[in-house]
């Protein structure tokens, strides 16, 4: 029996707490605005003959650490505690979720992807092609209701094919998102020096550089402690 560690994580209000009661049968408190969860919780679920661990994380836009939230969250994911990340998103508002998608992809743990408020989209007669979205993230996609408790099945399902063929689900740095070829080569230089350095191998080189390239305070900050 193996103890499989998951990270719920999403921007505010996408209905992580919701869909955390849901597979855990946790009570969370669950509102209708964003920036309820603060602190991560933790529940646990059977899969199967396995035990999932659940950690509920702060809804975050991005994983910038401008606030406390996207602390809380990012501190946890780049912990190594979690086998794989559960990214909740809200489907009605697809373009503006995948920016954190898109970030959770570049730490580099196997992300599923859970396109929740699929009865919004359905209302609203939006089409969504689930097999290009996750050709082109090239990570698994699942949909959800889960004020419905849709998609518990499925997702359960998901996590245990994750899990136990991680190798094919977690991606070369290289193949998460290429920039620019511009970007690209001062990314590949930057990746190579912090690859070079052993004081960097708890991190990946490529995030590092990425973060830095973005301007981000806090891989400063780290740089310069590990320094
Ligand atoms: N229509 C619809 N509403 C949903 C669905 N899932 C959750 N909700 C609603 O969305 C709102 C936010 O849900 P929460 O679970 O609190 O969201 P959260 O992501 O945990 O929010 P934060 O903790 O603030 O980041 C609540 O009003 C839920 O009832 C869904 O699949 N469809
Ligand atoms: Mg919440």
């Amino acid at each position: 029996m193996a103890e499989i560690t998951v990270a719920v994580a999403g921007q505010p209000n996408s209905g992580k707490s919701t869909m955390f009661n849901l597979l855990t049968g946790a009570r969370q408190y669950i509102a209708n605005y964003p920036g309820v969860t603060v602190e991560k919780k933790t529940g646990y679920l059977k899969i199967g003959d396995d035990k999932g661990k659940l950690v509920d994380l702060p809804g975050t836009y991005s994983l910038s650490s401008y606030s406390i939230e996207e602390t809380v969250a990012r501190d946890y994911l780049l912990s190594g505690q979690a086998d794989l990340v559960l990214n909740i998103i809200d489907a009605s508002n697809l373009e503006r979720s995948l920016n954190l998608t898109l970030q959770l992809l570049e730490i580099g743990l196997p992300v599923i992807v859970v396109l929740n408020m699929m009865d919004v989209v359905d209302k609203r007669k939006i089409k969504i092609d689930l097999k290009k979205l996750s050709q082109k993230l090239n990570t698994p996609v699942v949909k959800a209701v889960a004020k419905q408790a849709k998609g518990k099945t499925e997702i359960k399902a998901m996590i245990k094919e994750v899990y136990y063929n991680i190798k094919k689900y977690s991606r070369p740095e290289a193949e998460i998102i290429q920039y620019s070829p511009e970007l690209e080569a001062d990314l590949e230089e930057l990746t190579a020096y912090f690859k070079a350095d052993k004081r960097f191998t708890n991190y990946s080189a490529r995030w590092l550089a990425v973060r830095i390239m973005a301007g981000d305070k806090h891989a400063e900050k780290l740089i310069r402690e590990v320094s």
